[in-house]
């Protein structure tokens, strides 16, 4: 029995209501359900222990753990703690200069020592986040054809239509919390990659553990396999997918129901499900649909909507005024782009009492097609007709940045390059501050870099990105750029829906959740030219995130976890996965 375990946040065993059998380490416990799954749990012990990635500890099972457990002679005879196994990986981790190399590293331990690359990711979060995470998971996902090796979450294909709730009882755990499904339409600003999108919500679901607490065995990726329109992965022998263009229509929506409805049946109606980069003629039907009857989350549209709100009201205490006194333009008017919009004009709608037709119209979005005007109504997608404001038709970015002259730019496009010297030297003529967004991912995508911003606007833009950026140094000044990304929202938002026990997610626990954002910038930060804290107190900035989601749900009667805890941050901290060792006896 683990004798110092905490294992994360897990409210049923708490509540008194899992029970049941439990294995050797006091931490799986299997609920009734498990034993009727097809599978059993199994007591490792010796080299199935060694290879057991959930309890495997390497080098650091003691001497005891070893005579106890019939390791002797499966390991070398030194034994090392689990700072020392941290410090020669992250040495090893460095040794490689290719970023996927060292993503496949990462992997690696994490199907080798899961506390391991927990404790790794969550000590040197700065340093591996580009390696889990954005830019290097786009490369992975284009290459996951060739790098898969092992499962790290369920395939779900039109084949198994009719089987999807077999499917799920395949997945090893069960007392599933958070599920982070994709199709793999939108793969960050990279396209259709198909199935091969699996790598996002593996990397999405460890930042949920990472950075939000949750425990590993309580997050399942999902990728939903309707096929690809991706030619190259169609032709490709190596693909990992379904060889066939994209299923649509009634065929896509009742694979997609199927397991919607399999996950309620398999895990209840507090499981959260966050949909990610689906395509847009997908993803705002989706969350319309599900979020009547599930607690689901799109982290494109509302996660990314909940960090950039929290920069701009950091952002106010740099560049002054309210935020109903700027002006907002984007280039790129899908998930991301109208998602923000539409946040921002709920939070104007709020302080100012004025009704959101009047808050949207200082908000201005470009498309593919141009500036979004009124002459357009009857063409354009439904999410985007809203933003369909009173103004002669212009096409290029630059031309509506010097028409709209506005406060803030954002990029919200998926192509790379697209704020030209031109477009940051206009937003500079008439700002003392320019504040610009770059937020499309990978790096290659980003519309400028740092550099870019900083050296066009001579150091007067204030700049944060998707993707991250080094400091830059601008005649004698260094200036560091922010990372403006939903993954600093959605692993603590997460927490505080489960830790609340939240059935439905709302629009007002987005808005706590960028407050509690906004509140974390230091003074320390700002005078960085900063608009969002460092990932490195992440851990803490997850806590005050879920406490605020919390409390919104509490006081909007969709919390059914009771009683309210007092403290809420405390509490949530409280629940934080440890990635710490146990002792096994
Ligand atoms: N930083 C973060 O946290 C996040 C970043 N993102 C990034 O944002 C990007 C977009 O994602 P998302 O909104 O979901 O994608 P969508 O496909 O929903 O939207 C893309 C939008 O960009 C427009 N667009 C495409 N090309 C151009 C162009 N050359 N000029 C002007 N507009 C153009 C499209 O126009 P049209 O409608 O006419 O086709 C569309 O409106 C991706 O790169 C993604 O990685 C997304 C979520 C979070
Ligand atoms: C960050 C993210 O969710 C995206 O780029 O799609
Ligand atoms: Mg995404």
């Amino acid at each position: 029995m683990a004798s110092n375990g905490v294992s994360g946040l897990d409210m049923e065993k708490k509540s008194g209501g899992g029970g049941g059998v439990e294995d050797i380490y006091g931490e799986d416990s299997a609920t009734e359900d498990q034993l009727v799954t097809p599978w059993t749990v199994s007591v490792a012990s010796g080299y199935t222990l060694l290879r057991d990635p959930h309890h495997n500890k390497g080098l650091a099972f003691t001497e005891n753990e070893r005579d106890a457990h019939y390791l002797r002679g499966l390991l070398p005879p030194a034994v090392l703690n689990q700072d020392l196994q941290e410090k020669r990986l992250m040495h090893n981790l460095r040794q490689y200069k290719v970023p996927l190399q060292r993503y496949m590293a990462m992997m690696d331990l994490q199907e080798r020592n899961e506390r391991l690359f927990y404790k790794l990711l969550i000590d040197n979060v700065e340093e591996l986040l580009p390696v889990v995470y954005t830019p290097t998971v786009g490369e992975a996902c284009q290459k996951y054809g060739s790098i898969f090796r092992r499962p790290q979450g369920l395939y779900i294909s039109l084949k198994e239509k009719g089987k999807i709730l077999e499917v799920l009882k395949n997945w090893p755990e069960r007392s599933i919390q958070v599920i982070v499904v994709t199709d793999g339409e939108r793969i960050l600003g990279l396209g259709d990659l198909g199935c091969q999108g699996m790598g996002i919500p593996v990397g999405k679901l460890s930042l949920y553990t990472a950075l939000g607490g949750l425990r590993p065995s309580a997050c399942l990726p999902v990728t939903i396999d309707v096929g690809t329109n991706n030619e190259q992965l169609l032709k490709d022998e190596f693909y990992i997918g379904l060889k066939q263009r994209r299923a649509t229509g009634q065929e896509y929506a009742e694979l997609l129901h199927e397991f919607m409805c399999a996950v309620k049946q398999n895990y209840g109606e507090r499981v959260l499900i966050q949909f990610e980069d689906f395509a847009n003629h997908n993803a705002f039907e989706l969350l319309a649909k599900y979020s009547k009857t599930h607690l689901v989350f799109n982290d494109d549209i509302q996660g990314t909507a909940s960090v950039v709100l929290a920069g701009l009201i950091a952002s106010l205490k740099l560049v002054g005024g309210s935020l109903a006194e700027h002006t907002f333009l984007f280039l790129g008017a899908g998930e991301a782009g109208t998602g923000i919009a539409e946040l921002i004009a709920l939070e104007i709608s709020k302080q100012t009492k004025a009704p959101l037709e009047e808050t949207r119209k200082k908000i201005w979005l470009v498309d593919s097609k141009g500036l979004i005007v009124h002459s357009r109504m009857e063409s354009l997608q439904h999410f985007k007709k809203p933003w369909a404001h009173d103004h002669e038709p212009i096409r290029a970015l630059l031309d509506a940045v010097k028409s709209i002259k506005p406060t803030v730019l954002i990029g919200s496009s998926g192509v790379g390059k697209t704020f030209t010297k031109e477009v940051v030297e206009a937003m500079t003529s008439f700002n003392k501050k320019p504040l610009i967004l770059a937020l499309s991912n990978p790096t290659s995508q980003s519309e400028c870099t740092a550099e870019e911003a900083y050296t066009w606007s001579k150091g007067r833009a204030i700049f944060a990105s998707g993707s991250p950026f080094d400091p830059v140094e601008y005649n004698g000044k260094l200036f560091v750029p922010g990372q403006a990304n939903n993954a600093y929202i959605f692993p603590g938002f997460g927490l505080g829906l489960i830790m609340s026990g939240a059935i439905r997610v709302h629009d007002d626990m987005l808005l706590a959740a960028s407050e509690a954002l906004a509140a974390q910038v230091t003074q320390e930060n700002y005078d960085k030219g900063l608009i969002y804290p460092p990932f490195c107190n992440i851990r803490k900035i997850s806590a005050h995130i879920a406490a605020n989601v919390a409390a919104k749900a509490y006081q909007l009667g969709l919390a059914s976890r009771l009683p309210r805890p007092e403290h809420l941050v405390k509490y949530a901290e409280s629940c934080m996965y440890s990635p710490v060792y146990r002792s096994y006896r």
